[in-house]
């Protein structure tokens, strides 16, 4: 015997165990579905997770069955979340803003179970759910006096079947590579694509998230996660507040300015993190109120890239941090965070927004490079990109199903898709999705470099840039903009504000005013739908 260490499998449940006995008393507020704010602490939500985990396995629910859930940020969600994998079945949370139809396809692909259901979203699956050939148990997270009349198969109120339990369940023990959740993809750039998470990777991503210098959080702070559960795990915090015993704050259902607000008020919180489009909201609230933000110390933005004057109004006029992060599905989902290396921590002003206007650096657990379409590892000087790649034990290593496993390479390391460069510091900038990029001439042109700059027209609300089919070139970038109401800004006036500002070669050979730009179920620019509006565009240089 050598003497190594002890066997502690990285089970997920152990992070409500510890929650339950270092922080028992910790609260979780949640804005309930029904509405009211409902208080409970980190010793009941192991009470109950253990509840779902034996009535689960009552059921006839185990190791490895998919269990969906459909529902928004709240207590129960994350109760039935830990009750799944606590007895060994996955969760697997699905994206209600899809279209009923994509939803249909992924419960299929995954074939899901059960559910458990917010009441919000009873009458979606009472359209879908006879399509779902494996599903055979509905559990409505709601309780018997506020369940509705339905017709769904083997359907039951969650507070009746959890007062079922009788509270003698232990957790299951197994190998911490067991299975332990799913989500899919967004679905930007292709049909959705299904990712395994590990108990292990679950865990280890919890600790690299809650680092010093990833989102550094502590028992000491109240979390709001504003992004959903079902958008990559909340970006790990549902299991990373647990571990540390923060305050947990749940949205539900509401996710509008004043609603934030009121959380982020009467709960004192001081943490929180979102997709760019609601701190907009936010920040609309608190210009038309006049109200401030004197708890709020730091908030994460990601999911799309986080604009200059979002940044700079939070840390002006707010006086709140912003780490700017960049992540995937496929990564549980955090890869890059932009917090202060030493060499940068001094800056202030505009020479701090353009370190934070990059993504990041990878924190430990998370290796990071860029290449040529060769494999070839492209130098660090901040402006060579190429495709991204990554490794580490939270991302993951195959498709659910074995679709795309060009993306994975033998030494571990996967393609994420995005085109991006690194700086001297190792701050990485992402400057396109690789089917996004528009190929010109052999030389590549950043279609985000061209949407950040377009927007900071005084009169574009929003722009995208497209390569459209060209005779000499091969292809050339097509700028599509929405106007602000009641503004006029012309072809001319919009290429102007761009001259000089990026290699001419660069600029839009035309722009394209339109009402709307499409957007994907998570908010995002849908690119190949904008491709399909304008593949017969000539443009004025063909
Ligand atoms: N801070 C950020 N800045 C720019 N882009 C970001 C940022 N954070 C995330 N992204 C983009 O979001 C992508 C990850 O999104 P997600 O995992 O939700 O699915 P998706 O890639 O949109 O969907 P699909 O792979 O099905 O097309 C990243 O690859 C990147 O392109």
């Amino acid at each position: 015997m050598l003497g190594l260490m002890q066997e502690w499998p990285l089970l997920c449940h152990k992070l409500v165990d510890n929650a339950a006995t270092q922080h028992g008393n910790r609260e979780i507020v949640s804005r309930s579905i029904e509405g009211p704010i409902v208080r409970t602490t980190y010793a009941d939500l192991r009470r109950r997770a253990l509840r779902v985990a034996e009535r689960l396995e009552r059921d006839g629910f185990g190791l490895g069955d998919r269990i969906a859930t459909l529902a928004w940020n709240t207590a129960r969600h994350i109760e039935a979340w830990y009750g799944i994998m606590g007895v060994g079945a996955i969760y697997h949370t699905l994206n209600p803003r899809l279209f009923p139809e994509q939803i249909v396809w992924i419960m299929n692909n995954a074939e899901d179970k059960a559910i458990f259901v917010d009441l919000t979203f009873v009458p979606l699956l009472e359209k879908i759910a006879g399509a779902v050939k494996s599903l055979r148990k509905v559990i409505v997270l709601t309780d018997k006096a506020h369940m509705p009349q339905t017709a769904l198969p083997d359907v039951v109120a969650y507070e009746e079947w959890l007062g079922e339990a009788d509270g003698a369940f232990a957790w299951k023990i197994f190998d911490e590579n067991t299975a332990a959740g799913m989500c899919y993809t967004s679905g930007t750039t292709g049909e959705p694509k299904g990712v395994l998470y590990s108990h292990r990777s679950n865990v280890l991503h919890a600790m690299i998230a809650a680092m010093p210098d990833a989102m550094g959080i502590s028992a000491r702070d109240v979390i709001l996660p504003v992004v959903p559960m079902f958008h990559a795990n909340a970006w790990g915090l549902g299991q990373s507040a647990p571990m540390i015993g923060a305050k947990l704050v749940m949205p539900g259902c509401k996710m509008d300015g004043a609603s934030i607000y009121e959380l982020l008020d009467t709960e004192k919180v001081t943490f929180s993190a979102a997709v760019p489009t609601v701190w907009m909201m936010l920040l609309q609230h608190l210009e038309e109120t006049g109200k401030t933000l004197p708890h709020l110390k730091r908030v994460v933005i990601g999911g799309s890239s986080c604009p200059r004057a979002l940044m700079a109004k939070f840390q002006d006029s707010y006086d709140v941090e912003v780490i700017h992060a960049w992540g995937m599905t496929e990564m549980s989902p955090l890869g890059t965070l932009c917090t202060m290396k030493p060499d940068y921590a001094g800056l202030r002003g505009d020479a701090r927004l353009d370190v934070q206007g990059k993504q990041g650096y990878p924190p430990f657990g998370v290796e990071m490079k860029v290449t040529d379409d060769d494999n070839n590892a492209l130098p660090w000087d901040g402006k060579t990109f190429g495709r991204l790649k990554v490794r580490g034990p939270a991302v993951a290593g195959a498709y659910y199903g074995g679709v795309g496993s060009e993306q994975f390479d033998s030494e571990g390391w996967f393609d994420t898709g995005d085109v991006a460069h690194i700086d001297a510091n190792g701050y990485m900038q992402i400057t396109d999705r690789a089917k996004d990029v528009i190929k010109s001439g052999g030389e590549w042109i950043s279609t985000i470099d061209l949407e950040n700059l377009a927007v900071g027209h005084p009169d574009v609300a929003e722009a995208a840039a497209i390569g459209v089919p060209h005779s000499k070139w091969g292809e050339r970038p097509l700028l599509v903009v929405v106007r602000k109401p009641g503004r006029e800004p012309s072809k001319t006036d919009i290429l102007a504000f761009m001259n000089g500002k990026v290699a001419k070669w660069w600029m839009p050979d035309d722009v394209a005013f339109v009402s709307e730009i499409p957007h994907t179920a998570a908010g995002k620019i849908q690119k190949t739908s904008l491709r399909q509006q304008f593949r017969d565009y000539r443009l004025p240089t063909d």
